[in-house]
């Protein structure tokens, strides 16, 4: 418990002042068992893999902007808050202290905001050790009670899936187009996407969502901010005390369901030119946007096979050390949209989609995670994911998309964009 000295009044700062407090916590329960069950659903912050990470709940502070600086003004209001939050860490590694976790949408001309989003109560977890923080505006905050685990959550019910914005008949024609432009020499790759409405006969529960998310796909964070929840298997950076790591995929292949005939499918996308050639593009989008900040640099010569339940993709991991004080955030701006949901080159590529996907993204395929006063943390692209509607708490518009390059074609680009919706549409279910 703390008591720390009240700010006057009025605050001469321009920057709200929030009170932090981490202590240590005593528990081995799932992170995500600790998500409250009465708290909206756009309420729920989550980052978790493997049973580690941090989950948050309640509004401390947010902050929203839009269009081309949106990363800039985040991170300016982060740094106000950070700089006037008074923090007591009886822990002191990355994700403990002041935290905020944040989302992005993909366009600069986006009809969604960019959020983020200081929770009140934070629960985090790391190398096994578990802690508690809460933040408050109250300068005689005292600490909460230990949170317990809530109660399970609901299923959805019955889901009825229908097209969204982009049916799978206009997606085989936006593909066609793309590689029509991409054989004029337009550009080498454009990623495009289309979305899936899922209603359910029930209100969706975001931690239903979440712990089906995290039983199935252990390779991947497990994230939720601002109602948009999913499973993403590629980092886009993660700034570390000083180590930069990003984990770069393109190059997919669909699971069958046999474990032999997946093993032979997997050595064959290691060597598909097609799938190589993408995957190239995507790495070296990484590795030339983050050189700026780094003094070395370790890139693979060749990728691995990522093997999700759903899909396999090639994957390499670019780690790097950071050589000035740029956050996370600021890293994860300079990187967006890398090749692997955009395209190459980047400009052009993000005209065509905005061309020819018909639709808003939102913040699908936008950077989402979270970071702390340090500028440490850690920012996912966000891939197998869906958006809640604020306004039907039954619904969820749920995205995926493929990278087109010279050699691609609309059908298997349409039964690899239903591979990649699978993680969502199976963590909907009730069973
Ligand atoms: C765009 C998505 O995935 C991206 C596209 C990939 C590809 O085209 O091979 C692979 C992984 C991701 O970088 C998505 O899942 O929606």
């Amino acid at each position: 418990m703390s008591t720390l000295p009240a700010t006057e009044a009025p605050s001469p700062a321009p920057g709200p002042t929030v009170v932090v407090r981490t202590v240590p916590l005593d528990t081995t329960d799932p992170l995500l068992s600790h998500l409250p069950a009465d708290h909206r659903p756009d309420d729920l912050l989550s980052w978790v893999r493997r049973g580690e990470g941090i989950v948050g709940w309640g509004t401390a502070l947010s902050f929203e902007s839009r269009g081309p600086d949106r990363f800039a003004a985040a991170e300016t209001w982060w740094r106000e808050v950070a700089r006037h939050a008074v923090v007591r860490d009886d822990v002191g590694r990355p994700g403990t202290g002041l935290v905020c976790f944040g989302s992005f949408p993909f366009a600069a001309d986006s009809a969604e905001p960019a959020r983020l989003v200081v929770p009140s109560t934070i629960v985090g977890r790391r190398d096994g050790q578990t802690w508690l923080t809460t933040v408050s505006l109250d300068p005689q905050l005292t600490l909460l009670e230990t949170p317990s685990v809530a109660s399970d959550p609901e299923p959805p019910g019955d889901v009825a899936f229908s097209d969204g914005d982009v049916s799978p008949a206009d997606y085989a024609h936006a593909v066609a187009e793309a590689v029509g432009r991409i054989a004029a020499g337009e550009v080498d790759k454009v990623v495009l996407a289309r979305d899936l409405v899922a209603t359910a006969s029930g209100p969706i529960d975001p931690r239903w969502l979440l712990r089906r998310l995290a039983e199935r796909y252990e390779n991947t964070w497990v994230f939720a901010v601002a109602g948009l929840v999913g499973a993403t298997p590629e980092l886009l950076v993660r700034r570390d005390q000083g180590l930069i790591t990003s984990r770069v995929l393109a190059g997919t292949i669909r699971r069958t369901g046999d474990d032999a005939k997946d093993l032979a499918l997997a050595a064959s996308l290691a060597r598909s030119s097609k799938d190589l050639e993408e995957h190239e593009y995507a790495v070296r989008s990484v590795a030339e946007a983050l050189a700026p900040h780094c003094s070395s640099m370790n890139v693979p010569e060749a990728p691995f096979v990522l093997h999700l339940p759903n899909v396999m993709h090639l994957a390499t991991d670019v780690a790097a050390v950071s050589a000035d004080d740029a956050s996370s955030l600021t890293l994860a701006a300079s990187l967006h949209p890398s090749a692997a949901v955009g395209g190459t080159p980047t400009a052009r590529a993000v005209e065509l989609i905005g061309e020819l996907e018909h639709m808003d993204r939102g913040r699908y395929a936008g950077p989402v995670g979270w970071m702390d006063a340090q500028g440490d943390g850690a920012w996912g692209i966000a891939l197998r994911s869906g958006a809640l509607d604020p306004a039907d708490p039954s619904q969820i518009t749920l995205y995926a998309g493929c990278g087109i390059v010279a050699g691609s074609d609309p059908e298997s680009e349409v039964a690899e964009s239903i591979a990649k919706l699978i993680p969502m549409r199976d963590a909907l279910a009730s069973e």
